[in-house]
């Protein structure tokens, strides 16, 4: 089954230009959030969306420009609309995500735990789930920043989502040639170095057969200047809708 993809934001964490790389995978009526980072409500609100929409959210790693929009996120569901949001998260980020990130804005009466405001559905990677009819993830643990855990995740086992991941050419690989993998969203750090994220050029040095399933998503504020760079690659851009799968 396809799915249709719009990403609330395609730029990096500095990006002005460009929201947070935040996406909306909807399957039928489903709309599953991919991150929430500190621009996310806004992007929402741009494309005449509430927060209300939002069926789950799935979280990759724990950086501002994916979990920094969180906070507004619960509290919106909480006093406005009265709901729990379902969370899809990697069990190993569950206690970060609270104990370093939300609880010292969240904390107070009533809210002592993660599960007061989020519905938790911890997931562990290379274990897939369904989340609806038509929409299986299975998570990839990739590496990010040395110590951290980060997450990717495989779309009804065909569409690769890379959340944010250092060059691994080796899984990249395998995936387009042993799992069937068609479409790779992939992070890309337009400048050398790229240290924590792959950069252009180590995209650029696969070969050809997994260049052209890569759809360039993250990138910097000056990526007009990069288009007829990619060769195969193409950028994704923030709020038009694709058709994967
Ligand atoms: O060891 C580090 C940690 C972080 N950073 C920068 O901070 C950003 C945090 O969000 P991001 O993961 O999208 O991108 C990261 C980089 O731009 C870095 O260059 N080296
Ligand atoms: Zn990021
Ligand atoms: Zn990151």
């Amino acid at each position: 089954m396809s799915i249709e993809l719009q990403m609330l934001g395609t730029g990096n964490a500095f990006a002005k230009n460009y929201h947070n790389n935040n996406a909306l995978i909807h399957v039928g009526d489903y709309t599953l959030m991919v991150d929430c980072g500190i621009t996310a409500p806004l992007a929402l609100h741009q494309l005449g969306k509430t927060v209300n929409e939002i069926d789950a959210i799935l979280i990759t790693h724990i950086h501002g420009d994916h979990v920094g929009g969180l906070e507004e996120l619960g509290f919106q569901m909480k006093f406005i609309y009265n709901r729990k949001p379902v969370l899809y998260i990697a069990s190993t980020l569950v206690r970060p995500l609270w104990e370093h990130t939300l609880s010292g804005g969240m904390t107070q009466e009533g809210i002592e735990r993660i599960e007061d405001v989020f519905d938790v559905r911890p997931i562990v990677a290379e274990q897939p789930i369904t989340l609806t009819e038509g929409l299986d993830i299975e998570l990839i643990q990739t590496p990010h920043i040395d110590g951290k855990n980060s997450y990717s995740f495989l779309v009804n086992e065909t569409i690769f989502y890379s959340g944010d991941m250092k060059f691994h050419p080796h899984l990249l690989e395998h995936l387009v040639y042993e799992r069937g993998v068609k479409t790779i969203l992939h992070d890309c750090q337009l400048h050398p170095p790229g240290i924590v994220h792959a950069t252009l050029d180590e995209l650029l040095s696969l070969p050809e057969q997994v260049r052209s399933t890569i759809l360039l998503m993250h990138y910097n504020d000056d990526k007009e200047d990069f288009i007829g760079k990619t060769k195969e690659m193409t950028f994704l851009e923030q709020h038009q809708f694709y058709t994967l799968g």
